[in-house]
């Protein structure tokens, strides 16, 4: 895993927005892979301010997000869909069809049918991760299959907690979401993780230096030929210094 250490969260958006960009200028048709929660707020705002500077295209770039709540409408202002509309795809040019979120319902269908448009893009090229604080990705927690596919999840009460900010109160919060799998991120053919502030310092001082388990989803990054973890140095405050040269 190539290790990028930034001064703070506004390099650490810079640094990820820089490397889109040349992805999708590089391969106009690229396929990418988006999360959401706050850390790649910033990244999403550097892509509109480009974007408006006039150079590059979304046209042809399609997009597949982590992961949706269950039970929550594409208009209901938690749900991801709306997130993502919010925040980047409406003030892109990218074709509404070609922007894809996991339905929010419960459904072997609705998630096999989510893996195969996946298929049909070609594969992720780029895949834009963060971190929870018990170490997920997308929504997987704790205890996943690394062999998981597209899937229906409980969320964990710690996950449910840590989202709480922003709804109105815990009861609010989901109990369920779909997700894409372990094995659905492990495919994409390159990974930029994204993880800020010390609050996560022990998640990602397990993550780079602790076993590659289960118990902590992220761990299994360590396994993918082309991850980059950009994370400022509050995040990795508690990583051997050996380890970030290395
Ligand atoms: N499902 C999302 C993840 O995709 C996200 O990476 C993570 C961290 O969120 P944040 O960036 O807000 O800390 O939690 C959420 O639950």
């Amino acid at each position: 895993m190539k290790i990028v250490k930034t001064r703070d969260y506004d390099e650490m958006c810079d640094l990820a927005a820089q490397r889109i960009i040349k992805q999708v200028k590089s391969k106009s048709n690229s396929v990418l892979g988006l999360a959401t929660g706050s850390t790649p707020l910033g990244v999403y705002q550097r892509l509109v301010s480009d974007y408006r500077q006039g150079d590059l295209s979304y046209d042809r770039v399609q997009t597949f997000n982590l992961d949706e709540y269950v039970g929550l409408s594409p208009d209901h202002p938690n749900s991801y869909c709306y997130y993502m509309r919010e925040n980047l795809f409406s003030h892109l040019d990218l074709q509404p069809a070609n922007t894809h979120l996991p339905k929010g319902e419960v459904g072997e269908e609705v998630c096999r049918q989510y893996e195969e448009k996946i298929t049909k893009a070609g594969g992720i090229d780029l895949q834009i991760l963060g971190l929870g604080l018990n170490g997920h990705i997308g929504f997987n927690e704790p205890g996943t299959s690394f062999s998981s596919r597209t899937h229906v999840v409980e969320l964990d009460d710690s996950t449910r907690i840590a989202n709480q900010r922003f709804f109105n109160s815990l009861d609010e919060v989901p109990t369920h979401a779909v997700t894409m799998g372990i094995a659905t991120i492990m495919e994409s053919r390159e990974i930029l993780l994204l993880v800020q502030g010390e609050k996560k310092a022990d998640t990602l001082q397990r993550l780079l230096e602790g076993e590659i388990t289960e118990s902590l989803p992220g761990s299994v990054l360590r396994r993918h030929p082309r991850v980059t973890l950009i994370a400022d140095e509050g995040a990795l405050s508690k990583v051997e210094t050996s380890h970030l040269n290395s």
